[in-house]
């Protein structure tokens, strides 16, 4: 498939991102912390608990830096040259194309329509592409606006391929209206389809609230009858199949809508299992070497995403170096306050593409087939084909059935997978229809490796760090690309109960993997192909949940100590070195945000969210899987509440979009619940604003502990940042409705705040 000749310039570069400045700062505030660590054990005896548990939280913030450090050494990208794939590829190869969804509630189904939109309509032969669609919900709406969406789509397909359209989803590119110097046709096009996109959205709209629209339309929905999301059986439905044809219709790539069976008494691993079902369906049907997959809200936001990724793994397939497995793009939002992740991806999401390979991140992502299958990159030969002991390994029938499930045309769509064939040719995808829906039972995993070993891993929420760190352990590399505009864009939620249970989820999703015999990044270093600093970057993320233990203890040390009369932070010259060390993490942080052409207001903002989603989100997350261990409860997967926001303008990045300050408007209005999430934010702060006040008044244990002397300026400036940190929860105190911190919260929050206080005066 891959012509290829050295002569030509190659499809993709490697883009080191070293920065030695970066590396001399990292290093002193690595020094200056071992010199205060040092400076506390000298000091230990002198002091009181205070300061060992200061020592404590120290030392466990030094390791994280020291971790960081080690996976911000060598950042690197890769970048793609789309535009020379056609003078060196002549047969593209095909890519399956995955969305999925759960909840036609909390996820509009316009919403993914809008996503499967601008999937059928990227820059790439339309008959090299098939998209597949998995509803968990088993949603006869969902089922239905896809339908309405594929009539729209042979339309909108052959419009956004004529005029070049950048955003190819409708929601988003008819924000903008064409400008005065478009041609006359071009605006003509533009009205129709305009005006069609709002008929789709109304009709869409209309069957929201009456179910008659698919009951009247004909028996095609028949399937649905009878169904309960969590009790149906497998519904597997071509919706549109592209059989070369003429005219538009060719332009429309495959459509296919599954919803796999479920039954209350069957665990069914949320998306994890989904995928693995749209793998197998894929499989038999278009059984595509690649595959994509996007979160029902991550639209395409740039046409030619599917020829960059291409480029990565062809390049990297001609230079004998048959290493990636997979392709991943960032997680770019339109919405809500997100720098803080984008910022993160650019440093650490930089830093580990350059040692294995970028984490997978469940969206944007663009995996081989064969490595999902379970081989591993020792299975290859020099040629890239199954070595011939993985052969007579892999390819034995009844083993293949023992992993892979009792389906013949599993099994043999499979072996051609794993040795890079096509599927027989059949007349059409309604063939397979009867299999696919078999191999969408509940029961054809049981006992087999989906889960396990094949496909995308079960047993945490957080299914995508963990299906990469199994494929990382088998000896495989990934390619992180981030082109500019972004490549997706997708739905944040804003501050508030969602985005806190989505920080728990993840939270306790990567401690699942932590503790995970199998999959813990510690086998996977020591006993597997998983690099030293790549280890250390699977740790970085798997250990966020603990994190929040000293994180909490340090944002109450002040208080306790002001109150106490105890020295938190040393005197003399090691003050001046906690405060160098504040303060270098201050403008160093502030400069990863500037550079990347966000504010001071932002960067503080994100400050302030990680010591909440720290000490708040993460913090539970430690009770959901000691819940889970104990067997008492499983950790659960809710989905986040999408929604399709209203906003004024589009424009080329997400960036730029923040710049006008329209979605952003509420930014730092953070809402509330009355989950118990609240309460430690709002205990933190209470007993800061306690220790502040008794300090003023003279409240506080007569005499020093100790010989160190005892508390003073220092732990007072302690408590005014804590209480500057959790700034939305001191304003929530005086808001009210969403906005404000519930009464109940409030009072067991002053309830914990008297008892502490009294421990701290009395202790
Ligand atoms: O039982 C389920 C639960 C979820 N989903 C889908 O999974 C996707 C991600 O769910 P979402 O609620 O949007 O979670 P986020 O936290 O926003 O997603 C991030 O984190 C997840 C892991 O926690 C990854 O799966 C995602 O890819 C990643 O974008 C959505 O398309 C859902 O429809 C299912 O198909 N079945
Ligand atoms: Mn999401």
């Amino acid at each position: 498939m891959a012509e290829s000749s050295s002569s030509l310039p190659p499809l993709c570069e490697r883009i080191s991102y070293t920065n030695y400045f970066l590396r001399a700062v990292d290093l002193t505030i690595l020094g200056l912390l071992f010199s205060l660590l040092l400076h506390r054990i000298l000091l230990m005896r002198q002091n009181d608990t205070a300061w060992v548990v200061a020592f404590f939280c120290e030392s466990c913030f030094s390791f994280v830096w020291l971790v960081i450090t080690f996976v911000k050494w060598t950042p690197a990208e890769y970048k793609p040259y789309p535009e020379r794939l056609d003078e060196r590829i002549h047969d593209l190869p095909s890519v399956d194309m995955f969305v999925t969804t759960a909840d036609p509630v909390r996820e509009p189904p316009i919403l993914v329509v809008n996503t499967v939109l601008s999937l059928l309509a990227v820059n790439y032969p339309a008959n090299k592409l098939a998209c597949y669609v998995s509803d968990d919900g088993c949603s006869p709406l969902t089922y239905f606006s896809l339908k309405e969406a594929t009539k729209f789509a042979k339309i909108w397909v052959p419009f956004c391929k004529k005029h070049s359209v950048r955003v190819r989803a409708p929601f988003r590119y008819f924000l903008n209206h064409p400008t005065a110097t478009e041609s006359s046709e071009f605006s003509k096009d533009w009205e129709m389809m305009k005006s069609e996109y709002e008929k789709l959205c109304r009709k869409v709209e209309d069957a929201t609230g009456d179910s008659h629209w698919f009951h009247a339309d004909d028996d095609d929905f028949e399937a649905f009858s009878n169904t309960k999301p969590n009790d149906h059986s497998a519904i597997v439905k071509v919706v549109w199949e592209n059989k070369g044809g003429v005219g538009d219709e060719k332009e429309v790539p495959h459509i296919v809508y599954i919803s796999r069976e479920k039954r209350p008494n069957y665990f069914h691993n949320y998306k994890a299992g989904a995928m693995n079902v749209l793998i197998r369906v894929s499989g038999m049907m278009t059984n595509a070497p690649y595959m994509l997959n996007v979160d029902c809200d991550m639209y395409v936001n740039e046409a030619d995403v599917v020829r960059q990724a291409m480029c990565i793994f062809l390049q990297k397939s001609t230079m004998n170096s048959n290493d990636c497995a997979f392709v991943q793009y960032p997680q770019d939002f339109y919405d809500s306050n997100v720098d803080e992740l984008i910022v993160l991806q650019a440093y650490m999401g930089r830093g580990i593409a350059g040692i294995q390979g970028s984490l997978c991140a469940g969206s944007g992502c663009f995996q081989s087939r064969r490595v999902m299958y379970g081989i591993s990159l020792d299975d290859l030969g020099a040629d890239g084909k199954l070595s011939s002991v993985a052969t007579r390994d892999y390819l034995a029938e009844d083993l293949l059935a023992r992993e892979f499930g009792n389906s013949k045309e599993m099994v043999a769509s499979v072996v051609n997978a794993l040795q890079r064939k096509l599927n027989p040719q059949h007349s059409s995808l309604t063939v397979s229809i009867e299999a696919a829906q078999e191999v969408g039972h509940c029961d054809h995993e049981n006992q087999t490796s989906w889960g396990k070993t094949v496909g995308w891993l079960y047993g945490s929420t957080t299914e995508d760090v963990h299906t990469s760190v199994g494929i990382h352990s088998r000896g495989w590399t990934s390619s992180y690309i981030s082109p500019d505009p972004p490549a997706f864009l997708g739905a944040m939620p804003p501050g508030g109960p969602e985005v806190m249970l989505q920080q728990r989820r993840w939270a306790a999703g990567m401690l699942e993997i932590l503790f995970n015999k199998r999959t813990t990044p510690f086998v996977g270093m020591i006993f597997r192909k998983l690099t030293f600093r790549q280890c250390l970057a699977y740790l970085w993320a798997f250990t966020w949940g603990l994190r929040s233990i000293p994180e909490l203890f340090y944002c109450l040390l002040p208080a306790y100590c002001l109150l106490h009369n105890s020295a938190l932070f040393p005197k003399g010259v090691y003050l001046g070195v906690i405060i160098t060390i504040v303060g270098i993490h201050c403008l160093y942080t502030l400069w990863e945000f500037m550079s990347l052409g966000f504010s001071v207001q932002s960067w503080f903002i994100s400050q302030s969210f990680g010591r909440i989603k720290s000490t708040c989100c993460w913090l539970f997350s430690i009770y959901d899987i000691t819940l889970k261990f104990l067997g008492i409860s499983k950790t659960n997967f809710v989905v986040t509440k999408k929604t399709m926001p209203e906003t004024r303008s589009e424009s080329g990045s997400a960036k730029s979009q923040r710049e006008d300050g329209c979605p952003n408007q509420d930014s730092g209005k953070f809402e509330f619940d009355g989950s118990l999430c609240f309460l430690p934010g709002t205990f933190i702060v209470l007993v800061n604003l306690a220790a502040l006040v008794g300090h003023s008044m003279g409240l506080r244990r007569s005499s020093p502990s100790h010989k160190e002397g005892g508390s003073g300026l220092a732990e007072a400036c302690g408590c005014v940042l804590v209480v500057t940190l959790f700034l939305p929860f001191l304003k929530g105190m005086f808001e009210k409705g969403k906005y404000g911190i519930p009464l109940s919260t409030l009072s067991k929050a002053a309830s914990l705040a008297v008892l502490f206080v009294v421990f701290s005066l009395g202790n």
